[in-house]
């Protein structure tokens, strides 16, 4: 990491305030040598938020500019190419039928290919050497998803990633790509390094990789940071962005004391949104949607598209949802006639409401059931999985937890044997699988958990409503 950091001082990255204007800056000259931060940021280590991530050298201010990238530091597509005529030639003819981001994924694995003679070779040292991403999960870790949707979006992640691939492959044979970089593991992990790491830049859709830049870890954007600010909606989003002069810039979204990890807002994702561009999933996200199966009559309503009928993570269904239901569960003779009433998101009866709530806790409990576990065994399924990650017997601690099932059959998916493995450790290969699997237990624990929370929320207005109609 010390590489790292002193690698970008020299390129101009700078964690301190821009020298004052209108010039603009010369690039190294407002950093240390030994490394590009220690005023505003420092590297370290976030076990439960992200792991390795950059946290505050001193108390920072909302709005305070907190990281300065040059563009001489940015790894683009366009960077490689006018350094490497090779690529770039080879790279123009295949143009017209590869997208921005396969081109940028071409260039990062001729700069891999490169080894020590690459200009990015320290940055890319400390890019990590696997990702979580959905489309890394294998048969066994797509399963475990267990709910159709999130299985559909695996799949397609995947397939898409390998016809990229397929596409791309003729450009990189082309540029005598040694073989193992022309395999579609490597070629997985340029798509997951790109999907994950890069920052928006307004001349290449495929964005930029930004070393330093990119160890901010994530959390969700909350609608209140910058409100009385006024700021433009792109930068509230991502709270920050290229400068023609400054390079690219990132800002505090909110107010951080020293030692508190500072924080980017990628963007607003569900969590299998998350799971499939970054690879991991928030236990509380405030943009989680879950879906459920709806008549097409309910989501063919042109007034509100299928992504807005969802129910939030506390149960509730969305505003679109239950204008949706009321609608659909009203006689066709009436729905003219109250569709005032809808649109502004008023009950219309006690009976409407009641038919609606009662709708959806069979539709919840439907789902709930036709799925193979339950909510109470994903739970105890987590903490085993917890537990074997750091265990240093494994053959003991599976005997113990009641998984021997489950876990024999993700040993026989790898064809592995525990009585091979060294003192009941578990091989690399195998602990980077259960993070996955952990990781799909864990996004069908929250769905399960947001579907019963809903039956809960449900069954309160079906109990208070019948008072009602009692009462009348
Ligand atoms: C731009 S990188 C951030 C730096 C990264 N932690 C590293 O060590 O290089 C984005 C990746 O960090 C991890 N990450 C970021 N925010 C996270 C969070 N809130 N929880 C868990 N993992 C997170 C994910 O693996 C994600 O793909």
């Amino acid at each position: 990491m010390e590489a790292l950091l002193r690698w970008a001082a020299e390129l101009g990255v700078s964690d301190s305030p821009p020298p004052t204007l209108p010039s603009c800056p010369s690039s190294a000259s407002s950093s240390s040598p030994s490394s590009c931060i220690g005023r505003s940021l420092v590297v370290a280590d976030f076990p439960d938020a992200g792991g390795r991530g950059l946290a505050a050298a001193r108390d920072l201010r909302r709005g305070e500019l907190v990281l300065r990238v040059p563009r001489a530091a940015l790894l683009t597509s366009d960077r490689v190419m006018a350094d490497d005529p090779r690529v770039a030639a080879c790279v123009s003819a295949h143009r017209p039928r590869l997208s921005s981001v396969q081109i940028l994924i071409v260039c990062l694995l001729a700069e891999v290919g490169k080894g020590r003679n690459s200009m990015w070779y320290t940055y890319l040292s400390q890019l990590p050497s696997y990702y979580t991403i959905l489309a890394a999960f294998n048969d066994f870790e797509v399963e475990a998803l267990q709910v159709d949707d999130a299985i559909w979006v695996a799949q397609k992640a995947n397939s898409a990633i390998k016809s990229d691939w397929e596409d791309a492959t003729p450009l990189m044979k082309e540029l005598e790509f040694k073989p193992k970089l022309l395999m579609f593991k490597s070629w997985l992990w340029a798509f997951a390094t790109v999907s994950s790491r890069t920052l928006h830049i307004a001349w290449d859709e495929a964005g930029c990789l930004c070393p330093v830049g990119d160890l901010f870890n994530y959390a969700a954007p909350d609608d209140t940071s910058f409100e009385e600010e006024n700021i433009a909606e792109v930068e509230r989003l991502t709270d920050g962005g290229y400068e023609d002069c400054n390079g690219y810039c990132l800002y505090a979204r909110t107010n951080y004391k020293k030692g508190e990890q500072v924080l980017l807002g990628y963007g607003t994702y569900t969590n299998l949104e998350l799971l499939e561009h970054y690879g991991f999933l928030l236990s509380e996200n405030p943009n989680e949607k879950t879906f459920i199966q709806l008549d097409v009559d309910i989501c063919s309503t042109r007034a509100w598209p299928k992504d807005s009928l969802y129910i939030h993570p506390n149960g509730h269904p969305s505003f679109a949802l239950l204008c949706g239901l009321r609608l659909w569960a009203t006689p066709a003779n009436h729905k003219k006639a109250v569709s005032h009433q809808i649109y502004s998101g008023s009950m219309l009866s006690t009976e409407n409401e009641m038919e609606i709530m009662k709708w959806l806790i069979n539709k919840c409990e439907g789902a709930l059931q036709q799925l193979p576990t339950t909510v109470e065994f994903d739970e105890s399924l987590l903490i085993f999985l917890c537990k074997i990650q750091s265990s240093t017997n494994c053959r003991t601690d599976v005997k113990q937890s009641g998984f021997e099932q489950e876990f024999a059959a993700f040993l026989r998916f790898h064809r592995f044997e525990l009585d091979c493995s060294d003192n009941g450790q578990l091989p690399a290969r195998l602990l980077r699988s259960l993070e996955r699997w952990k990781l799909a237990v864990q996004w069908r624990f929250n769905y399960k958990k947001t579907l019963k929370k809903c039956v809960s929320y449900c069954e309160s207005l079906v109990h208070e409503l019948a008072l009602h109609l009692n009462q009348q």
